[in-house]
């Protein structure tokens, strides 16, 4: 096991990047993203990934090159168009404009169609939040979800992160996939040889399986508590989809692009400037008074707590990568 230092690991993510097709710029923000998710601890969005985008990218499937197209949807709604490109970048480049709406009339929608996203969901929300914004991010990615009563999948591992800024600086984030389980884990805990939680998968007949293999191949993910987390999905898929003008999760057909694995699909986010909301102790102590009630209460650990403590020892340490991992990461580096 080595530790790299975040800026070397981002430059050698970047250089896979690129190599393989993508414009620097792309290369950056993706690069960055994926340093962060494992400077985090968040492994299933961590380097495991960049196999998955090195064959994304090889395969056409998605474009690496291309420039998010920014579209005028009103005083607090931007539409941004990715145009086959990696939902990141689009949404980089809306920032800005979305802050500045959001502070002008108090709100902001920021629809992104056509986006490809196969990455954590806090980094999408964090920057808002550590800006004073409170920031709501809803991405749909593929058929892996069944429903309870449905004869197979149809919603994706939906994840929904949200962010809000406390007293003194900090912030409050949680990032959670609408299943049991995120895709990745099931393929980490595949590769790993472990079992899966009970009620977190069915096998290709729909009987109940711990056996990640069997979620794999042809079975399904079951949300988190059943009809609730389904309903969570249902929406997500409305407001990633529907609303954007991005592909539900069942819509998405990469069958013409072997080793294709990154979703086409939406992404949705909405900003709140909390200084309109009617707090007269202000929405951040606000914030902060309900966080130590839930500390008094006996609730240690809130969301986010562990990976901003892993995020704390990475910069101390470095970043823990193991031999073996870095000798695939440098195999993916296209000649
Ligand atoms: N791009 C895509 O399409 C998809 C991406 N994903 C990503 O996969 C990642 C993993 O998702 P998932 O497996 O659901 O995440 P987890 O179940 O690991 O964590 C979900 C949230 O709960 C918090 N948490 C975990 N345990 C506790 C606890 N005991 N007390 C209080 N809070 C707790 C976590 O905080 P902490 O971070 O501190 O552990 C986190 O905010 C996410 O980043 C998600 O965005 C998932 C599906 C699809
Ligand atoms: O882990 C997961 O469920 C996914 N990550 C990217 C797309 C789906």
């Amino acid at each position: 096991m080595t530790h790299m230092d975040f800026d070397a690991l981002v430059a050698l993510l970047r250089r896979i990047f690129q190599s393989n097709g993508t414009s620097a710029t792309v290369a950056d923000i993706l690069a960055r993203n994926c340093a962060s998710a494992e400077r985090d601890g968040a492994m299933s969005h961590g380097l495991f990934r960049m196999a998955g985008y090195v064959a994304t990218l090889r395969s056409g499937w998605v474009d690496g090159r291309v420039q998010p197209r920014m579209e005028e949807g009103g005083a607090s709604f931007l539409r941004v168009d990715a145009a086959n490109g990696f939902a990141q970048p689009a949404l980089a480049a809306a920032a800005p404009l979305a802050i500045e709406k959001a502070r002008a009339t108090g709100a902001c929608v920021i629809a992104i169609r056509h986006s490809h996203h196969f990455a954590a969901l806090w980094p999408d929300v964090e920057p808002f939040a550590q800006q004073g914004l409170v920031a709501i991010a809803m991405v749909n990615s593929m058929a892996y979800v069944a429903p309870p009563g449905a004869r197979h999948p149809v919603y994706g591992t939906n994840p929904l992160a949200f962010a809000a800024p406390r007293a003194d600086g900090r912030i409050i984030v949680f990032d959670q996939a609408v299943s049991v389980l995120a895709h990745g884990d099931v393929q980490i805990a595949a590769r790993d040889g472990h079992l899966l939680p009970p009620d977190a998968g069915v096998d290709a007949s729909g009987q109940a399986t711990r056996d990640p293999r069997a979620v794999l191949d042809g079975g399904a993910l079951l949300p988190f508590g059943g009809h609730k987390g389904a309903a969570i999905a249902l929406m997500i898929e409305i407001m990633a989809a529907a609303l954007t003008g991005g592909l539900f999760s069942h819509e998405v057909d990469w069958s013409a692009h072997p080793g294709a694995q990154t979703p086409s699909t939406g992404q949705c986010l909405i900003l709140i400037d909390p200084t309109r909301g009617g707090s007269a102790a202000g929405f951040a102590n606000r914030v902060e008074q309900l966080v130590t009630a839930l500390h008094d209460a006996g609730q240690e650990r809130m969301p986010g707590d562990r990976r901003l403590a892993a995020r704390a020892r990475a910069l101390r340490d470095g970043i823990p990568v193991s031999a073996d991992m870095l000798r695939q990461l440098e195999g993916l580096i296209a000649p």
